[in-house]
């Protein structure tokens, strides 16, 4: 038999804290009616009875057991009342199973939306048209460097109305060293991108080593260059993949890497990481490093650091990802490195797009000085890297690299508006002299 409140519980209860509670109580001396309308005080409209409400939508659940807590809490609670509390209970762990299910599906439905994403990417389609032509013809050649001439290019982005180059014509020769100096948006990288065949232009001609860049073996073409781009990308591994992916054939030779990591001006800040070169950029999957509990020392016989938990981007502490905009760039620019350090024959072009864009001047001028006579910025140093390859560097700044620059390209607008070499611009009084001079003396 049930025993529902009566109206003088209510009036006792009136001085309890619990609103809730009161109202409930009041419910049900009022009409003596079902547990329902317990729920229903709260919300008449959606738990109109018990029923409803364990059938009802789960994430109301937390909200009904808020309910039957308040319930609950007074000692004076009724025979009828006590029942609630089993609801409470059972309706709690229900509902933490079902969450923990239905996060469970959450996340195998993710993964397998990833897994989608992965091969559609593989279907896609590339829209640049392989050569057939293999490159290069002569390794030794290579050597000596790529030459590169763009006869009247015109270029607009894919929806983009308006033009990235109009009309760009110039040469390029083997081993030489070209610096694109221009404003924001006037083209530079433009360059660098149909250079490495990533885009196709609309108008024109690119012929490297003679031969129309067309016909050339895509794959054949980018293994013999370098490239760093403003927008690089991190891999979810650890640094020393991170820059050992420059050259993947050797990942194991970690003296390589580091010396790439030194000429990227990265080996000081990698060192000074829990987990050095070991450093996780991010964390490459959940395993069972993931949610350990503070203080765990032993996993399944094996000891657990939670320096490297932490230095590998888990779910505590994701010291990794601290790394700054700069810092994060020297690691890319450490990879492009690797790349050109070991494949001494195999790459005959190195391109730069504003290297030093986010480096402090501490990376410019002090850290990239390991390798040198002490002539050190970082643009001297790419300098003196680069052997006998050709170089190109998208930049905004004038100094030590336009000076020793073979060609200087002046851009803006899309078009090239000066070209030739430090003496030649300065003689010939144009806009890049008039530059070089302005910034001389702020120097001065
Ligand atoms: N993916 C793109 N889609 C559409 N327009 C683009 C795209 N990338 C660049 N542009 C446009 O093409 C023009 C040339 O851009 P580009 O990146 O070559 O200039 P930039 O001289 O390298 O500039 P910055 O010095 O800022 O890197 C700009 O007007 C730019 O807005």
């Amino acid at each position: 038999m049930r025993h529902w409140p009566t109206f003088a519980d209510v009036c006792r209860l009136e001085s309890s804290p619990l609103t809730e509670y009161q109202r409930c109580v009041t419910v049900l001396g009022e009409d003596g009616g079902e547990f329902g309308e317990v729920f229903a005080a709260w919300n008449r409209r959606r738990f109109p009875s018990l029923a409803s409400i364990i059938q009802g939508p789960l994430h109301e659940l937390p909200q009904i057991v808020f309910t039957l807590r308040a319930v609950q809490q007074p000692a004076s609670i009724p025979m009828s009342l006590a029942s609630l509390n089993i609801i409470t209970s059972t309706s709690e762990s229900f509902s933490g199973s079902l969450m923990h299910i239905f996060f469970r599906i959450g996340s195998i439905s993710e993964n397998f939306a990833t897994v989608r994403k992965m091969y559609e990417v593989i279907n896609l389609q590339n829209r640049i048209l392989d050569g057939t032509i293999p490159y290069p013809q002569n390794q030794q050649a290579l050597q000596m460097g790529m030459s590169i001439e763009f006869r009247n290019v015109c270029f607009q982005y894919p929806e983009s109305n308006a033009y990235a180059l109009k009309n760009i014509s110039f040469k390029i020769g083997q081993g030489q060293l070209c610096v694109i100096l221009g404003e924001n948006g006037s083209g530079k990288s433009t360059i660098l991108k149909l250079i490495a065949r990533l885009y196709e232009p609309q108008e024109g001609e690119i012929l490297i080593d003679g031969q129309d860049i067309k016909t050339l073996k895509l794959a054949d073409l980018r293994q013999a260059m370098a490239v760093l781009f403003q927008d690089y990308t991190h891999f979810p591994l650890s640094i020393k993949e991170n820059i050992a992916l420059g050259d993947p054939g050797h990942s194991d030779d970690l003296d390589r890497i580091k010396q790439a990591a030194k000429l990227g001006g990265a080996s000081e800040l990698i060192e000074r990481l829990g987990e050095g070169y070991n450093t996780y950029l991010d964390r490459p999957v959940r395993d069972y490093y993931s949610g350990l509990p503070e203080g765990t020392t032993n996993l399944f016989g094996r000891p657990v650091s939670f320096g490297r938990v932490r230095a590998m981007g888990g779910m505590k502490i994701n010291e990794s990802t601290t790394l700054s905009g700069g810092q994060m760039q020297r690691i890319a620019l450490s990879r492009t490195f690797m790349r050109s350090l070991v494949s001494e024959t195999s790459v005959g072009l190195l391109l730069f797009d504003e290297p030093s864009a986010s480096l402090d001047p501490t990376a410019e001028h002090g850290i990239l000085s390991l390798y040198t006579d002490g002539s050190a910025d970082l643009f001297e140093r790419l300098r003196l890297l680069r052997g006998q390859k050709t170089m190109i560097f998208s930049s905004h700044r004038f100094g030590s690299l336009t000076r020793h620059a073979d060609k200087i390209l002046c851009m803006h607008d899309s078009v090239i508006v000066e070209e030739g070499s430090h003496d030649e611009l300065i003689k010939g009084g144009g806009e890049y002299a008039k530059l070089w001079n302005l910034q001389a003396q702020a120097f001065l």
